[in-house]
């Protein structure tokens, strides 16, 4: 549905008073926008030289270019009417940039950095996020700063995403169990599902410790991450209309962010008896271990969080916003490069057998499990992951950004207050910068390959799933560890085949878009235990 529907649903869905309510800030934002759209030709026209835009209409501007799949429907419109990857586009009351070539981005994301590391303010994550002060969705300034020291100096680390290896090892132990179970009893296993819960437990655990399974708060965590997932859909109209949404917000009920008040109640009540939980084993360990701002090896995000509270002036809700943020923005991204990886191979079979080849022989004979020593070795591994997140980076657009200054960027001002959007999906599949871009194929990641220098943290343009710059992914180091240690296992432990009557043709990829895109259907394998597999896990 497009947004122009989304408008006319909303108009049909409410009574009559509703109607009229609804048609008198429409006709104010009407009149305001002709006004100023004369008001600012007169004054802006010498000065001000923006990137190219489509014709847009009144009231909704472009809104109506923008489909289902908008990172699709964007860089159609780009390669119609952008120039050099920059496009202006008046999303509802919004301005906003879309950038959409790798050119673009590097002058964007380098050399603007600075201007454009803000985020537009959102009444459904000021709801989710107890205004705003999480770590994602916060404007630029000291308090976010703040929050990216603390994560990116105490839980993100090279050591402290290290320290969780037995924990990672244990839980991809659980799924390979579970796995060999339904390849005994000859059923299929549903990856999108099994990839979610695991995505989803080991962040649990690296939030909350080992008793995050403690009466099934992960299930629950897991309900209220797609919950949270679906209100934070990049492209809803209450974005694109704040002034209608907080004029009506209140007397339609209807708006996002009166649900996202709703989704935090009831993430404020688990987060708030987990904290205490972990308040009460704070203080019942010996001279409080954990003490003095230092963390433990084995202590888990929660612990880490209070124990540095002073040290950063957070307060409670700053902690609660922090660990709403981990969920959100740790699990889905994960579990949909691991089931996006095994789509591909299972289209790609000469691919599997060449990855399987690798991590077998890498793998020290007889042992059960791939671990993660192992992993250092396997570059096919690395290739493949790297061509997933080409291909489908989780999140086709980022997230939002906002220029805080005018800023000039290729002759072109982009004006203060301007919503910058980076199609990274567009910018993966760049004809110029990447051989056959809409194929999947991995070698290009390796010895020898047209890609083999690239890599994803921040500084090749052309490739950049993870952001870059100021805003670039904290969590790139955790998310890598995930995803390479369960691809690894799920292909050394086992052969995959597709259900029966099913063909590799028949894979569909078709997306459906949110904050993060999903495959629009489920990926279902049969497993079959490989005999290195078999051997190992009956050992046990
Ligand atoms: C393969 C996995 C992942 C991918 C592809 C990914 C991708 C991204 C992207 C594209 C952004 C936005 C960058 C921008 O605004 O320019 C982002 C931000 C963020 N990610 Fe990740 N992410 C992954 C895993 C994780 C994990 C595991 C965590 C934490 C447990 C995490 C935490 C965050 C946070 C807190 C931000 C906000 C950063 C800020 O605004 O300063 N991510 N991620």
């Amino acid at each position: 549905m497009d947004h122009v529907n989304l408008a006319y649903q909303v108009l049909q869905a409410t009574t009559p008073l509703a109607q009229v309510l609804l048609l008198v800030p429409l006709l104010l934002l009407l009149g305001h926008s002709i006004s100023r759209s004369r008001h600012g030709s007169k004054q802006q026209q010498p000065k001000r030289r923006l990137p190219p835009s489509p014709p847009g209409l009144p009231i909704i501007g472009h809104l109506h270019h923008v489909g289902n799949r908008p990172h699709v429907s964007l860089r159609g419109l780009d390669a119609k009417h952008g120039g050099g990857g920059l496009m202006f586009l008046r999303l509802g009351t919004v301005p906003s940039l879309i950038v959409s070539s790798p050119r673009a981005a590097q002058l964007v994301l380098r050399m603007h950095d600075h201007a454009i590391a803000s985020r537009p303010a959102s009444k459904v994550a000021d709801a989710l996020f107890y205004g705003s002060t999480d770590i994602g969705f916060s404007p630029y300034g000291e308090h976010w700063r703040q929050l990216r020291r603390l994560v990116t100096t105490h839980l993100f680390s090279v050591k402290k995403v290290n320290s969780y290896r037995d924990a990672r090892q244990d839980e991809v132990r659980l799924v390979m169990e579970k796995i060999r179970e339904t390849a005994v009893a000859g059923k299929a296993v549903d990856i999108s599902e099994t990839m979610n819960t695991f995505a989803n437990d080991i962040v649990c655990r690296a939030v909350s410790g080992k008793f995050f399974r403690e009466e099934g708060r992960n299930k629950l965590f897991r309900e209220m991450i797609e919950t949270n997932i679906r209100l934070i859909d990049g492209f809803n109209l209450e974005e694109y209309f704040p002034g209608l949404s907080n004029a009506l917000g209140s007397i339609t009920g209807w708006f996002s962010s009166n649900k996202a008040d709703e989704s935090r109640k009831r993430w404020d009540g688990l987060l708030e008896t987990i904290i205490t939980d972990h308040e009460g084993r704070r203080r019942s360990s010996e001279h409080g271990r954990l003490g003095g701002g230092v963390e433990q090896e084995d202590s888990d995000f929660i612990d880490v969080l209070l124990s540095v509270q002073e040290e950063y002036g957070i307060t409670r809700d700053h902690i609660k916003a922090i660990l709403i943020d981990m969920f959100s923005a740790g699990t889905d991204t994960s579990s949909l490069v691991l089931e996006l990886a095994m789509a591909e191979l299972m289209r790609n079979p000469q691919l599997m057998t060449r990855l399987q080849a690798e991590v077998r022989v890498n793998t020290p004979k007889g042992q059960e499990m791939v671990a993660q020593d192992d992993i250092a070795s396997m570059t096919y591994l690395r290739a493949v992951v790297k061509e997933t997140l080409r291909l489908h980076p989780p999140a086709p657009l980022l997230l939002p950004h906002l220029s805080m200054v005018d800023c000039e960027v290729d002759g072109y001002t982009i004006p203060c207050g301007t919503r910058v959007i980076i199609n990274e999906w567009a910018i993966g599949r760049d004809p110029e910068s990447w051989e056959k871009p809409e194929e999947f194929v991995p070698e290009r990641f390796t010895e020898g390959g047209s890609a083999a220098a690239v890599d994803f943290r921040g500084n090749d343009f052309q490739f950049v799933p993870f952001g870059a710059g100021r805003r670039i992914c904290p969590g790139l180091n955790f998310g890598m560890a995930t995803v390479e240690i369960m691809l690894a296992n799920l292909v050394y432990c086992f052969d995959w085949e597709l259900p029966a009557g099913m063909e590799k043709e028949d894979i569909d990829l078709t997306e459906v878009f949110g904050l993060t895109v999903h495959p629009k259907q489920k990926l279902i394998l049969v497993p079959k235990l490989h005999a290195i597999g078999v051997h190992a896990l009956q050992v046990e």
